[in-house]
């Protein structure tokens, strides 16, 4: 694992953002986090506004809610505060009060016209498994993560993962919660390039879930073990990953940001084909900030693929995972991770504020590939290109390559005749 990614508060280059001013207009996010009447009082009769949102668009009704903190609630909403603001993650506050079973705020967010977009609510519980028809006395551990141990296991037959969730984030309830939440929106889904999950396991001290089992393991295996791959496979596995990631950004309502997009969150199944895997969890298992706000942590090396614009703590959108595909992408064709001589963090922090980006004048590969990528790692996050525009122009390429392919395998066949 590695340290946190830049603190705010500790920064001091010219070029970085400004500290966050606990005297200035944020404090009523502090306040409204920490049930703090009189300080909210004193924050909106100053004239900031009950609307006013940090970087992630989470107002101080979405830390009140969270925090259970009613009185609070109600005060906000008679100051004007819009009961339906939408955070990054596409949640209001009554999607948070109901994450935090927060009942009697509920009622008060839904009074007031409050909605939940992402229906994260009792209609939709997380598929429970029975327990006792998984034997974890049985299990192979296959690899480790930020959030605990994988197994392999059979269930019903099948073998499939078991994702244990360590006890410090399984035994906080609250914490649990909003993890079984973000299960329930991931078995929804249903994608060739999304990693399938069947169901959770629950104990009363433990928290496991199974997904299908892909064989062959993660991309970072596999780069590890093959080195450098053609262009040919390289783009054949871009577009697992692009047509995997494109679904989850046209999900609706809310598109999903995956927002830890490396190589160890892709896998493949035992035909080769790569699937996407861990979305949406990547919050849950982050440090919260003073403002009940998550920041990102950069686990397991998610600082090498970490968009600009996270990194400086600014606000972000879908085309954070187009940034780090880029790199996944890069990686595919040059054998390895770009600048890999130095720290995860220490490249992070140059591609945020030296805006450093690989070289890619060492490996020969169309120059088609090249200009898309440099595309997809733009500085402005505006410019870079969809998935779905992505996925077009990667068809195109590979096309290229084929029948590139195509025509050498003639001229060879021709010469031998
Ligand atoms: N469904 C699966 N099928 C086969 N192997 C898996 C599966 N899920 C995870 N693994 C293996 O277990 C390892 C750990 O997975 P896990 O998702 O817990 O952590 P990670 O993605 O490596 O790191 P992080 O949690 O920080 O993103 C993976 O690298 C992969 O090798």
């Amino acid at each position: 694992m590695e340290g946190c990614p830049c603190n705010p508060m500790q920064r001091s280059k010219s070029s970085q953002p400004k500290p966050i001013d606990l005297e200035g207009p944020y404090r009523l996010l502090y306040c409204s986090s920490k049930g703090d009447k009189n300080g909210v009082i004193k924050e909106i009769e100053s004239g900031v506004s009950p609307n006013l949102a940090d970087y992630d668009k989470r107002t101080a009704l979405h830390l009140a809610s969270c925090e259970g903190c009613t009185e609070i609630v109600n005060l906000l909403l008679v100051k004007g505060a819009n009961v339906n603001s939408v955070d990054r993650w596409g949640r209001t506050p009554l999607s948070d009060a109901r994450s935090f079973e927060h009942e009697d705020i509920c009622k008060i967010l839904e009074a007031h016209g409050g909605t939940d977009p992402v229906e994260l609510d009792a209609s939709n519980p997380c598929y429970e498994l029975d327990h006792t028809e998984v034997d974890m006395d049985d299990s192979v551990l296959i690899g480790e993560g930020s959030y605990g141990e994988v197994y392999l296991v059979k269930w019903r037959g099948t073998e499939v993962a078991a994702k244990t969730i360590r006890s410090s984030i399984a035994s906080n309830d609250r914490v649990k919660n909003c993890f079984l939440k973000e299960l329930g929106l991931w078995q929804r889904l249903r994608h060739p390039n999304i990693v399938q999950f069947l169901g959770v396991l629950k104990h009363p001290d433990r928290l496991i879930f199974l997904t299908e089992y892909l064989r062959k393991g993660s991309l970072y295996e596999i780069m590890k073990n093959k080195g450098r791959l053609d262009p040919l496979t390289a783009v054949a596995y871009a577009l697992d990953i692009a047509r995997g990631m494109n679904y989850l950004h046209q999900h609706k309502p809310h598109p999903i940001v995956h927002r830890d997009l490396t190589p160890r969150n892709v896998l493949q199944d035992e035909a080769g084909r790569l699937k996407v895997t861990d979305f949406g969890l990547s919050k849950i298992a982050q440090e919260k900030d003073s403002y009940g706000s998550y920041k990102m942590t950069g686990g397991t090396g998610s600082y090498r693929y970490m968009a600009p614009e996270v990194y400086r703590r600014e606000s972000y959108g879908k085309s954070v995972d187009v940034f780090s595909f880029a790199l996944i992408v890069y990686e595919m064709l040059h054998g390895g991770p770009a600048n890999r001589a130095e720290s995860p963090e220490v490249v992070a922090d140059k591609r945020a504020y030296e805006h450093s980006r690989p070289s890619l004048s060492s490996v020969a590969y169309p120059e088609k590939i090249k200009s898309l990528l440099r595309e997809c790692w733009h500085e402005n996050p505006q410019l870079r290109p969809s998935f779905e525009n992505i996925i077009i122009k990667l068809e195109a390429i590979q096309e290229i390559l084929q029948d590139k392919k195509f025509m050498k395998f003639c001229v060879n066949r021709c010469s031998i005749m």
